[in-house]
């Protein structure tokens, strides 16, 4: 057993999951306590490194969480709702620290991940960047600052394998201003407009998703005023920003008391 904190990445074959592999591993903080995947999967069996193309690192591939998990303090999960919702349990039972990225949970996921943190630490944030986090906190001020006169766009880009729309980052900045007017996102919501949609409703908060090519992720909130607007834009370049705060998450995490927490209380935004 060593002293430091030994993490897990779930998922360790996808575009996260492999950045995650090498920033655990190149991180004095913490050391790579265990990969997992899907049962079936090809990695499984496989050292990490080697199933990377690299060195072998010494963590063999499991599709056994707990097997994972037996000498870990955290994992981080960037997979699909129906892996993140079962490993959230596991977890808990494990006492260890879950960092979740993944997006695209619903109403009924979202009760269970609550349910999961009344034992466990779980920090969850539909974007683990520092960039994201702070454009989130600047558009609840935005949004409290302007008048009803100016309607709230949310537009984001994403590489053509993502699978839900909209996209995490876009739900909690559509969150965040509604917040900022004293209202709930689920009440002023339009996703998905097409044909005779009628005029735009005051007051509402309207997404819109462009799929394509290998867009890392990029995010507009449009404030459309009488004779002007303001645009507040981020745009990821590298899938390392979401990484580091995951990362990071985990550390902190295994500080605190069992609860739901997300990358504000993490970054003390
Ligand atoms: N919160 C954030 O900052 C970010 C969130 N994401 C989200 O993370 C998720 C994953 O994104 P990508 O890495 O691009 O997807 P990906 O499709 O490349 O990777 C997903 C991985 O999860 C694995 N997986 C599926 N079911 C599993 C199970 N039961 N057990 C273990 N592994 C399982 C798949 O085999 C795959 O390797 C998406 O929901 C995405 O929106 C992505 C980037 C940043
Ligand atoms: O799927 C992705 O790639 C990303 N997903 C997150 C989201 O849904 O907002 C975060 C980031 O934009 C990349």
């Amino acid at each position: 057993m060593s002293d430091i904190p030994g993490i897990v990445v779930n998922g360790a074959s996808g575009r996260m999951g492999r950045m995650l592999v090498n920033l655990v591993s190149e991180n004095p903080a913490c050391r790579l306590a265990g990969a997992l995947e899907r049962p079936g999967h090809e990695w499984v069996g496989l050292d990490v490194g080697t199933a990377m193309g690299k060195p072998a690192i010494g963590v063999t591939v499991t599709d056994d969480p707990l097997e994972a998990m037996k000498d870990a303090q955290g994992v981080i999960d960037f997979t699909a709702p129906a892996a993140t919702v079962a490993l959230a349990e596991i977890a808990a039972q494990a006492r260890a620290v879950h960092v979740i990225g993944t997006t695209g949970l619903d109403e009924d996921d979202l009760s269970k991940l609550e349910a999961a943190a009344r034992h466990a630490v779980i920090v969850r944030a539909g974007n683990m960047s520092f960039g994201v986090n702070l454009l989130t906190k600047l558009t609840e001020t935005v949004s409290k600052a302007l008048d009803m006169e100016f309607d709230i766009e949310i537009v984001e880009a994403h590489h053509k394998h993502k699978v839900d729309a909209p996209s995490g980052t876009a739900l909690m900045l559509g969150e965040a201003a509604a917040e900022g007017r004293g209202l709930r996102l689920d009440k002023v919501a339009d996703r998905g407009r097409d044909g005779i949609t009628g005029e735009r409703e005051e007051g509402h908060i309207g997404f819109s998703a462009i799929r394509g090519g290998d867009i890392v992720g990029e995010h507009d909130v449009i404030f459309a005023g009488p004779g002007e607007r303001i645009i507040l834009r981020h745009v990821a370049t590298d899938r390392a920003i979401f990484g580091r705060g995951a990362v990071k998450a985990a550390l902190w995490g295994m500080g605190q008391k069992p609860g739901s927490y997300d990358m504000m209380d993490v970054l003390g935004l």
